[in-house]
């Protein structure tokens, strides 16, 4: 399996999809649109912050089973960045110390039933898209959902700041499996296709150096 990471807008679901056609594998989504506790949760974080994350970890730990089940699988974001947004938003007080330790300790239960439930513990490689704050904001304008737009709520512009700074630690110290990164504000994979080759072989070489055998 592989595991895409990046922030809000990064270009995950593009890239997974591209990359799961690429493979001839099956790609598995983040639920975003159809999921009703996101709206709730941007008009009032406090009260819905565990909620949510509740909601996220159950549908990401349905994803991983089923995406661990072929090497070449696409998963959308890893169970580890969840764990990121929600301990941001702890530290912005939107969730108590209480309910932190209940997360971290059911994130930890689970994670231990891994490998009995999906034969294998760790994605095959992550692909991680960087990005920086102004492609961020460009991208979240785009896809236009309106819950996400700073124009509406500008408290998200620290948000998004916030989130930003955290994946660069994130990532550098990411080490449950083999990782890469892709340069998101140079290689506008979805609209170029020329940079679409030169991602896709940065992955297939990556994948090939890995020992991954692709389809
Ligand atoms: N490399 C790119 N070049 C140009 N546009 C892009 C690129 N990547 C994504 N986009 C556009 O940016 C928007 C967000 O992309 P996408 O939904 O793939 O992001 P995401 O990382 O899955 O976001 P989220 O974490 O919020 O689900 C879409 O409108 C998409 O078409
Ligand atoms: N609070 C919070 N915790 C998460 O684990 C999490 N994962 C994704 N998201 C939000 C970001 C995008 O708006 C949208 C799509 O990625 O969902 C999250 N929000």
């Amino acid at each position: 399996m592989i595991v895409l990471s990046g922030t809000i807008g990064a270009g995950k679901s593009s890239l997974a999809t591209i990359l799961s056609e690429h493979l001839g594998t099956e790609a598995f989504y983040e639920q975003v649109d159809d999921n009703p506790v996101l709206p709730l949760f941007y008009a009032d974080p406090k009260k819905y912050a565990f909620l949510l994350q509740i909601y996220f970890l159950n549908k990401r730990f349905e994803s991983i089973k089923q995406a661990m089940s072929d090497d070449n699988n696409v998963l959308d974001r890893s169970i580890y960045e969840d764990s990121l947004f929600f301990h941001m938003n702890a530290d912005m007080g939107r969730a108590t110390p209480q309910e932190v330790k209940v997360y971290d300790e059911l994130l930890d239960n689970m994670m231990q039933e891994l490998p009995y439930a999906a034969a294998k513990k760790a994605p095959d490689l992550l692909v991680h898209i960087d990005i920086s704050y102004d492609t961020m904001i460009k991208r979240i304008e785009k896809r236009g959902r309106d819950y996400e737009q700073p124009e509406q709520d500008p408290s998200l512009v620290e948000y998004y700041h916030e989130l930003l700074g955290r994946y660069d630690g994130w990532y550098d110290n990411y080490d449950y499996s083999p990782k890469m990164k892709i340069d998101g504000d140079k290689y506008d994979f979805v609209e170029n296709p020329d940079d679409l080759k030169i991602v896709l072989a940065q992955i297939d070489k990556e994948l090939a150096s890995r020992g991954v055998v692709e389809k």
